[in-house]
């Protein structure tokens, strides 16, 4: 079977008439929206980094902050909404800005939790990039929680991931978290 009749059958057990004018099309949609939103699965780190990485002597932390990201979770299909944080010590290299978004949308167009989102984002910086040390902070809200289960609307999850420097160095670290905050 494929994805859209997968969709249909859903639609059907839920109740509803898959052969009515609004929902026609419907499985045909939510087959692609969901093709989309799981897009990740089909994408690997070399093509999106592009070769994109630049020799620079700079030291300094390089952060990308406010990073938006739309994920599903793992549990329930259903999605969590946030942004992203992400810092790295570079070690003779640079990476293009936006491939670290390109990175963070690459873990989250996956089923996920946020805590592995937060580890892969990190892994990856780190691989790419050989850096001294990579930082992850996400901040988002899981519509599992929202809409159904414990229906809590103001509730954000934060999770970080701290390799290297930043997780060895007390200072490095709270530099990182006094620029996010
Ligand atoms: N740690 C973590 N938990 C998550 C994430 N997304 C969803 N969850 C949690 O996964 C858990 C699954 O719990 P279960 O008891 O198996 O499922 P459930 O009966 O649907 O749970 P409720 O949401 O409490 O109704 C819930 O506590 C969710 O809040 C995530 O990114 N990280
Ligand atoms: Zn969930």
């Amino acid at each position: 079977m494929t994805l859209e009749e997968h969709y249909a059958a859903i639609l059907t057990e839920l109740g509803e008439d898959v052969t009515r004018e609004g929902l026609a099309r419907t499985p045909h949609r939510a087959a692609k929206a969901m093709q989309y939103l799981c897009k990740g699965y089909h994408e690997d780190l070399e093509t999106i980094i592009n070769g994109a990485l630049f020799t620079s002597s700079t030291r300094e932390m390089v952060l990308v902050k406010n990073i938006e990201l739309y994920s599903l979770c793992e549990h329930h299909l259903l999605p969590f909404i946030g942004k992203a944080h992400v810092a790295y010590l570079p070690n003779g290299k640079v990476l293009g800005l936006s491939k670290v978004a390109r990175i963070v949308d690459m873990y989250a167009r996956r089923l996920q939790i946020q805590e592995n989102l937060c580890r892969e984002i990190a892994e990856a910086v780190q691989q790419v990039t050989d850096a001294l040390g990579v930082a992850v902070v996400i901040e988002a809200q899981h519509m599992c929680m929202m809409m159904r289960g414990v229906e809590k609307q103001n509730s954000v999850m934060v999770s970080s991931m701290m390799l290297g420097a930043f997780h060895d160095s007390p200072a490095t670290r709270s530099e990182f978290l006094s620029l996010i905050r």
